[in-house]
């Protein structure tokens, strides 16, 4: 797990800034925050990912996140930000650059790796796109290519930044599938999401964020019921599908 004590980062003195005083990202499920743009999500993932310094404490699995080694962090956490670059490479190329937190000093991969890398792209269906250029990708290819990437990397937590967001209702659904195996095979999935229905449908808990701080956390259904809460805070509730025929097991309500 991860454990988030006494937390704060932002961006310097007068700036935004986040406190968290006690949160937990378990092992084995699927966590979601939500909340406002410009509330903070990214900025602490940001901050988990070793990309913005924090105070207070984030122990993974025991152990400070922020006294790792860039590369012993990678072996076991990887983060896929919100807005993602496109180097000149291939998709092949990128998602094999998730191995690299794993190779030695002269970077060979080894016949795991290339496994890993063609099973990455095979799940994100990335296979017949993966001698593309980065640059010629759509926004929801480009996002699936990263996706591999992380998968490729096969870390213990993968903090994902509005990882689906462009991507069709066919692949966010298989994305969400895949998500859940990860958690069955005990690792962590944080992700950061707009899509309240997907989020209440498949996350184990829920944070919610306003101003920085975490404001209301809980698992689906105990947030649920409590819609005058949840519209206070976000202008909308949720409640459980009311048809079988439902995409998802939550639905929006007013
Ligand atoms: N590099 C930066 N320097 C200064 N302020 C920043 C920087 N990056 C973000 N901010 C500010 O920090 C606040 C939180 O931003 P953050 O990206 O964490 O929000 P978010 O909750 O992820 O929002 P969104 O839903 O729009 O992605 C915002 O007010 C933003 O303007």
């Amino acid at each position: 797990m991860i454990r988030i004590q006494s937390f704060s980062a932002g961006y310097g003195a007068g700036a935004f800034g986040i406190e968290i005083e006690d949160l937990t990202l378990k092992r084995g499920e699927i966590t979601t925050l939500i909340g406002e743009n410009g509330c903070g999500k990214s900025t602490f993932l940001k901050s988990l990912a070793g990309i913005l310094p924090y105070r207070g404490h984030a122990l993974m699995d025991g152990e400070e996140i922020a006294d790792l080694s860039p590369k012993a962090r990678a072996q076991r956490l990887a983060y896929l930000p919100q807005s993602l670059p496109a180097p000149r490479m291939t998709v092949r190329t990128l998602v094999s650059h998730g191995c690299f937190s794993r190779a030695g000093i002269t970077n060979v991969l080894s016949e795991a790796d290339l496994r890993g890398i063609e099973t990455a792209l095979r799940e994100t269906d990335m296979t017949p796109l993966s001698d593309r250029l980065l640059g010629k990708l759509s926004g929801g290819e480009r996002q699936r290519a990263y996706l591999a990437m992380i998968l490729a990397q096969d870390p213990d937590y993968l903090l994902v930044d509005e990882g689906t967001s462009s991507m069709d209702i066919a692949h966010r659904r298989k994305t969400m599938e895949l998500f859940g195996r990860l958690t069955q095979r005990g690792k962590s999935v944080v992700t950061v999401s707009h899509d309240l229905p997907l989020s209440f449908s498949i996350s184990s808990h829920i944070f919610i964020m306003k101003c920085g701080k975490v404001v209301l956390s809980g698992t689906p259904e105990e947030l649920a019921d409590q819609p005058e809460r949840l519209r206070e805070i976000l202008g909308i509730a949720l409640a459980p599908s009311r048809t079988d025929e439902a995409l998802y097991a939550y639905e929006l309500i007013r």
